[in-house]
């Protein structure tokens, strides 16, 4: 969080000049109500936002009828100071318009605007361009983390522990005339493990759906793990030779916290099979690369198409892999087809704007599928129980957090511009209900406190979250 809300808000007669008006040429439109709330800097100093302002639209369809439309806020900043934070700071997007960028666009708190929003016929320019990226790996290795990132907003849950991702859930992108849309997936598992771990199915098929529709593929590789970043995850593997026609590139992240740099080469030589964008890599390598004519050979037995062919992804899908294929890619460590490799920190915005801007420049002409405001698919009280889970999974141990279900009891947007959460924890058992209040209920209150935040920062209005606990067998 780089700015706390303050308690300061109010309402303010709008001047007309002073807002943007709907693109939509034929609605007409009549402002309802229009907002000003301050923020306290790190620094101490007071800056203000205009953070919403609704439209009553005439021509509504009938599934938004009692709803009014939200369009994306125009922003006075009204302090130097805040205006130097928001130029500096790289991960907000374009410098010459900060109020457009999606670190300073809110998400609906109301389900029916999140509907009406994600119906929106797209704003798109005639210029308009495109790029589909499925975002996958192994549980832990980062991709919520990267999805925030890409974004510049924290709307996806991510913690230390495995399967913090339930679903798949989109974010979406919207600079000039390019959108990204990325498609953030439960980590890989198999059908035993997701057995074993009561996962629901969504883990199995989730990734799979993802990277049907995507343009590009990220594999997100943990490097900090000294067990599995030596190989791509089988199922990684799986993903890809059933897909051999997407583009994929691959991510080794969490750098950061790995102490022998020169590493690094020897894990892209063993994940790439030493071939990158069908050239060699001339690094020093533990494995010999892969002659050509093997890797096609290899590829063409694991995907059971011709190399580079596109493939029926909905078919092989259904059919799976054969056993021989499956054989075959058990052989394999890593995939000779990434287009480019990254190495990065998940976590740090420089690393993330390289990615970013690579992804733009990947964007194809084609139209956007979402109008310019949205920027997920997860409803207000997803990102409320997915913020609320995330810090469960941080605090509570072991397997604790993953038998603790939620339920909302109370959603009510205030005249003053905040949000009324109470939602209600039930815990199978004695034991865990102490862990979850904590002494003397501090850690119920942190908890309420920090989803809290995330939450103001989603939704860009001051959000009061209230958790309380029930033993419920
Ligand atoms: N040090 C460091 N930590 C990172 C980095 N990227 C992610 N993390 C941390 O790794 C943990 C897992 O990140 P997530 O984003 O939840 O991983 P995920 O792949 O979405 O996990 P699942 O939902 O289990 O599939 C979190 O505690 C992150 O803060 C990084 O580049 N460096």
């Amino acid at each position: 969080m780089w700015f706390t809300p303050s308690s300061t808000s109010s309402e303010f007669t709008p001047d007309p000049d002073n807002y943007r008006k709907p693109r939509d040429p034929g609605s007409h439109v009549e402002l309802l109500r229009f907002r000003k709330t301050a923020f306290k800097l790190d620094d101490g100093s007071l800056a203000s936002i205009q953070v919403s302002f609704h439209w009553h639209a005439a021509h509504r369809s009938s599934a938004v009828r009692n709803a009014a439309f939200r369009f994306l806020p125009y922003r006075n900043v009204s302090t130097e100071a805040f205006l130097d934070r928001l130029l500096k700071e790289r991960m907000l997007g374009s410098a010459e318009n900060p109020a457009d960028s999606p670190a300073h666009a809110a998400v609906p708190t109301d389900k029916v605007e999140h509907f009406s929003l994600m119906l929106k016929v797209p704003d798109q320019p005639e210029d308009a361009k495109v790029l589909r990226v499925a975002i996958i790996g192994a549980p832990n290795s980062g991709k919520s983390t990267l999805t925030n990132q890409l974004l510049g907003k924290k709307l996806f849950a991510a913690s230390q522990k495995v399967h913090t991702t339930r679903s798949r859930a989109l974010g979406v992108i919207t600079e000039d005339n390019t959108q990204i849309i990325l498609l953030d997936t439960p980590g890989l598992t198999t059908p035993s493990k997701a057995k074993r771990h009561q996962l629901e199915k969504t883990f199995l098929v989730d990734p799979l759906k993802s990277l049907r529709q995507a343009d590009l593929v990220v594999v997100l590789v943990d490097v900090s793990d000294k067990w599995t970043r030596g190989r791509l995850d089988f199922e990684v593997l799986k993903c890809l030779a059933l897909n051999a026609g997407i583009p994929s590139v691959l991510v080794l992240n969490k750098v950061d916290l790995l102490k022998g740099k020169p590493l690094l080469l020897d894990i892209t030589a063993e994940l790439t099979e030493g071939v990158v964008n069908g050239k060699r890599l001339k690094v020093r390598s533990l494995v010999k690369p892969l002659q050509k004519d093997t890797s096609e050979k290899l590829l063409k037995k694991t995907s059971g198409l011709p190399n580079g062919e596109m493939q029926n992804p909905g078919n092989q899908l259904l059919t799976g892999l054969s056993g021989e294929q499956l054989r075959a890619l058990k052989s394999r460590k890593g995939w000779s087809h990434f287009k480019d490799v990254f190495m990065m920190c998940a976590t740090d915005g420089e690393d993330v704007q390289t990615l970013k801007s690579y992804l733009m420049a990947e964007a194809k002409p084609g139209p956007w599928q979402y109008h310019s405001a949205v920027l997920t698919d997860q409803s207000p009280e997803d990102i409320c129980t997915n913020a609320i889970r995330e810090k469960l999974l941080e605090y509570l141990p072991q397997e604790v957090p993953y038998s603790v279900t939620q339920h909302i009891e109370l959603w009510r947007e205030t005249a003053d511009n905040q949000l009324d959460i109470a939602v209600k924890l039930h815990v199978r058992k004695d034991s865990h209900m102490k862990m979850v209040i904590g002494p003397g209920g501090q850690l119920i209150a942190r908890i309420a406190r920090e989803a809290g935040l995330d939450l103001t920062n989603a939704f860009m209005c001051e959000v009061r979250l209230k958790i309380s606990a029930t033993l419920k067998n």
